[in-house]
């Protein structure tokens, strides 16, 4: 497949980025696009928005699972790209059109190059929320055509194009959203002693959250508590009955989430006190930390470093979360990520990865799958 068909594939899927669950226009994209294949040895079935396409192989042993996510997050896009979103507010901020693109051009060679083991590529919705790994890999669907070894990369701003950078173990870190919601009373802004400020109770709270990895976590371990969002009020001259807080905690062990939420909690329990307020707390999406397996790690590594040697990296871990951490808690393989070199990081409005990582992802994934299979 010419790196033009896999540029316009990824410029056309990068103007329709849609969020977890509601990827309509990129389900139908992708199909469409799969239906344009050979279809001998092709079985594809939808699962909500997502989809898995099986790949019949000549003389299986195993099932070789391919993952790749389909939604995009709610950012404005400030890229200037030509073919920038035509989806108000939505944006690919975080290379899901990339790791679709590298997806199909594996699929497309094959469809008509199979090798002997079975493949399935996973094109997977909501990894940025909800998440779908966890559903997806419980349904009936999935379940059927099972994998026996799971592969998935995500993009790298931070490397030169064509690095892998991957290590076995743990490579991201466990996560979990956080909605906290307060409640107080409004009033006048000249009468602040008839209210309670719910913006004054958040900023105190913000700034207790930031306590929590500096004085609760073992400095030796490492968390993150970053808030992204609040909004809270309703006019610079009201006192704000209300006030929302969203973030995310991170942590490199379940045990250290489990504590840094007992910390919020009591923190939380606090601000309710002294500021004579209810607050509710959500923890919306939990993600498993992506664990790679080691062997099967050390194996790709060893792959790499005889027959792609100045792309392989061993990097560090990093405290992005995956829903592919679910997928890898049940079947083994392997996450990395595939260098894009650009000045803008993920989840940026101006996030611009260079086009040339997807040719070098798809022709190292072929050389490596068609190896594998041949074990
Ligand atoms: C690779 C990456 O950027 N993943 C996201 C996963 C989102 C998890 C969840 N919605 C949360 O915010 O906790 C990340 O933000 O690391």
């Amino acid at each position: 497949m010419k790196m033009e068909e896999l540029r316009s594939i990824r410029r056309e899927l990068h103007q329709i980025p849609e969020l977890g669950f509601q990827e309509f226009k990129t389900q139908r994209y992708l199909l469409d696009y799969i239906a344009s294949l050979p279809q001998e040895r092709l079985r594809i079935v939808t699962w909500k928005t997502g989809i898995l396409v099986f790949v019949e192989g000549r003389k299986p042993k195993r099932t070789i699972g391919y993952r790749a996510d389909m939604d995009g997050l709610p950012i404005q896009e400030k890229t200037g790209y030509a073919f920038s979103s035509q989806h108000e507010g939505k944006m690919h901020a975080c290379g899901h059109d990339f790791h679709m693109t590298i997806a199909l051009g594996l699929l497309t060679y094959f469809a008509k190059h199979p090798v002997n083991d079975h493949l399935l590529f996973v094109f997977q919705p909501a990894e940025e929320g909800p998440g779908g790994a966890l559903p997806l890999l419980q349904s009936e669907e999935f379940q059927r055509m099972k994998p026996d070894l799971m592969i998935a990369l995500h993009i790298a701003p931070e490397y030169p194009v064509g690095t892998i950078a991957v290590k076995e173990g743990l490579l991201f870190a466990n996560t979990s959203e956080l909605f906290i919601d307060l409640k107080g009373k409004g009033g006048h802004a000249a009468y602040p002693h008839t209210a309670n400020d719910m913006v004054v109770a958040a900023s105190h709270l913000i700034v207790q959250l930031q306590s929590i990895v500096a004085r609760n976590v073992d400095p030796l371990d490492s968390a993150v508590v970053t808030v992204g969002k609040i909004t809270g009020g309703t006019r610079q001259n009201i006192i704000a009955a209300d006030s929302r807080i969203e973030g995310t905690i991170r942590t490199l062990s379940a045990s250290s989430m489990d504590h840094v939420k007992q910390r919020i909690e009591a923190v939380v329990a606090g601000i309710e006190t002294s500021f004579a307020c209810q607050a509710t707390i959500d923890y919306g999406a939990n993600y498993y930390q992506v664990y790679n397996h080691p062997a099967v790690t050390n194996e790709f590594m060893a792959f790499l470093k005889k027959e792609h040697p100045s792309a392989l990296y061993e990097c560090k871990e990093a405290m992005t979360g995956e829903d592919f951490g679910y997928m890898l808690k049940e079947i083994p393989g392997f996450m990395f990520w595939l260098g894009v070199e650009c000045e803008h990081g993920l989840h940026h409005e101006q996030l611009m990865p260079n086009e040339a990582a997807i040719e070098v992802a798809v022709s190292t994934l072929i050389s490596y799958i068609e190896w594998k299979a041949l074990q």
